[in-house]
């Protein structure tokens, strides 16, 4: 199952960007893949429009033309906080479920569109508090890695 992290806005060159890199590579076994097939990260523009609610529309239209068919998961504040085990389980039973594809979306400034997070296979919640999308794209990359490592059994992860 190939992965993708799809983020509104663009990460600029540099320490943070090294950071999801340097996890993303991980998790491929630099070149040998864990457990996963692959990852792609998608950045798209903010939109222009002039009120929020038009901007996530907007914003969502072009996630939903970009999107590889299969399973979504917005990142949202107010979504599902759920430990590092049963997410690697999760991401494990839509794999061996025959799933080709799982997307994790990054929302910009104003958030994910409403409609968007609702029909979404999985809201998912790294706290209350409100990241910064850098900070949020890190953090993902490296539980992705975190997965890797749980689904093939490598020492990396230590849970009880
Ligand atoms: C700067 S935040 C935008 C927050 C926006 N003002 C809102 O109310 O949703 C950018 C994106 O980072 C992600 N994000 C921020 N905090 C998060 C958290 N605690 N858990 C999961 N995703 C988060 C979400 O995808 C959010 O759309």
């Amino acid at each position: 199952m190939r992965i993708t992290i799809a983020a509104i806005g663009r990460m600029k060159a540099g320490p943070e960007r090294e950071m999801v890199a340097r996890y993303l590579d991980r998790a491929i076994g630099g070149g040998k893949p864990l457990a996963l097939t692959g990852f792609d990260v998608i950045e798209l523009p903010e939109s222009r429009s002039t009120s929020s609610a038009s901007r996530k529309a907007d914003e969502a239209k072009a996630l939903r033309a970009a999107l590889p068919e299969g399973i979504i998961v917005a990142l949202d504040e107010r979504g599902k906080s759920i430990g590092s085990e049963p997410f690697a389980k999760q991401i494990g039973r839509w794999r061996d479920d025959g799933r080709p594809a799982a997307s994790f979306i990054i929302g910009g400034a104003d958030g994910i569109d409403p409609a968007f997070v609702q029909a979404a296979d999985l809201v998912l919640s790294f706290s209350p508090m409100v990241w910064p999308h850098q900070l949020v794209r890190i953090m993902l990359a490296e539980q992705l890695y975190r997965t890797t490592t749980i689904l093939s059994g490598h020492p990396y992860h230590r849970g009880d």
